[in-house]
């Protein structure tokens, strides 16, 4: 047996254990070493290698050898990569987290926001915009990023929390769909997506708690979302969330209509499970449960023990194709859901978190500790490329996640 399907078999002996104990002592030290490799390797390189100073933003990619690329760089990029810097330094990470944040953001405002307020889609490494179209989806990591800011620099709270309101009266009069949510363009482009608003939701459930933002209007935005995604984003009959869907809020009629992401159900299980503690509401708790019953129960490989990236509203597989950032969706989901449960349900889902452990360790295993893997073929091979920087975000959320839960069941 070689070293890696040592590891495996051991997970899943632990994973099947029935002794809540010794699953929470192999947590914990999963957690310790994922903080580790992330304070340690992850941190001090993409801030080394991925940071360019403040007339240089952050690189899209990094080789798996840890150069800089010189690929285009996606807008979402730089607010999530602020983000990772500013949790990093709210967890007293001890690197320059300051500067990469400030003059990280300040290129971000420079290169990519438009005249109109809104923040352009693509720019080349060099700074020049190459795609102004709009996407709500850059738009909330923008206000995500203002409320990661505005908690790990009290001075900017001033200017940041009216920026993030002066956001959202913009895209509220720019994009209101009639009846709830957003469109995607206009003159309105479908289908519509429930994507970008899980962003939004998760961006204004920062918002509604962080000081210098006004706590209402976040806290009202963020209520609409939810109900939205109760009322229309999940399927009444199998509590399944769709992705796409046409101007009434209805399945879209093509095939992108019955698309369902098991990244997305566990992504939506965590968001709406903090909603429904939030709110008080356990309708959205038990819709939250069933979105990571479907993950879970259809939305893993039983070979390769990972996240797949689409399911048919049938549940049965569309991509088998596996990236990164739906195990630690998956991780985050079941970590929070173990802390709200008991007795054996809260064992199931601490069992199902050391599986997501498993699956996210398999992308980090590359020769320089601190990169990544992104995506994992149905014949069991990676796609060979560079390390998308977009998924540190997804990384940093799981790894404190983790840790903050295992703190609240200790
Ligand atoms: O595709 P990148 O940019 O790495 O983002 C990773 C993923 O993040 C998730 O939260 C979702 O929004 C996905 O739709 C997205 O693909």
């Amino acid at each position: 047996m070689n070293l890696q399907s040592a590891a495996i078999a051991d997970h899943e002996t632990l994973s099947r254990s029935r002794d809540p104990s010794q699953l929470l002592d192999s947590l914990n030290r999963s957690a310790s070493e994922l903080k580790v490799w992330l304070h340690d390797c992850a941190l001090p390189l993409w801030l080394a290698e991925g940071f360019h100073g403040p007339d240089g933003g952050y690189s899209e990619t990094l080789t798996l050898t840890g150069q800089a690329t010189t690929t285009h760089r996606r807008s979402r990029v730089h607010p999530r990569q602020v983000f990772c810097f500013a949790e990093a330094g709210n967890r007293g990470w001890g690197g320059e987290w300051q500067n990469a944040v400030e003059r990280g953001f300040d290129y971000y405002d420079r290169t990519y926001q438009l005249p109109n307020g809104f923040y352009a889609s693509l720019a080349d490494h060099e700074g020049r915009v190459l795609d102004e179209s709009f996407d709500l989806y850059n738009q909330a990591f923008a206000i995500l990023a203002y409320a990661h800011i505005a908690k790990a620099q009290p001075h900017r709270r001033s200017e940041l929390g009216p920026r993030a309101t002066q956001m959202l009266n913009n895209l509220k009069a720019a994009y209101a769909h009639p009846k709830a949510g957003f469109e995607e363009a206009s003159p309105r482009k479908l289908p519509l997506c429930s994507n970008p608003h899980m962003h939004l939701f998760e961006a204004a459930m920062a918002c509604e708690t962080q000081a210098g933002f006004d706590h209402e209007i976040w806290r009202a935005q963020a209520d609409d979302i939810a109900e939205l995604c109760l009322t229309h984003f999940i399927d009444p009959e199998s509590g399944g969330l769709r992705e796409f869907f046409d101007g009434e809020w209805k399945p879209h009629p093509d095939a992108r209509g019955r698309i369902m992401e098991p990244g997305h159900q566990f992504e939506w299980a965590w968001l709406l499970t903090r909603w429904a503690i939030s709110r008080n509401r356990p309708d959205a708790l038990q819709k939250a449960k069933r979105l990571f019953e479907i993950g879970e129960g259809h939305g893993l490989c039983p070979v390769r023990k990972v996240a797949v990236m689409a399911l048919l509203d049938d549940f049965s597989v569309h991509d088998p194709l596996a990236r990164l950032w739906p195990q630690t969706e998956w991780l985050k989901s079941a970590m929070l859901l173990a802390v709200i449960t008991e007795g054996q349900e809260r064992q199931a889902y601490l069992a199902s978190a050391m599986r997501a452990v498993h699956a996210l360790q398999l992308f980090l295993d590359v020769p320089l500790k601190g990169l990544w893997r992104d995506k994992l073929k149905a014949d069991g091979s990676f796609v060979d490329e560079d390390a998308p920087a977009s998924s540190f975000y997804h990384i940093v959320c799981a790894i404190y996640e983790l840790e903050d839960c295992l703190a609240r069941l200790a």
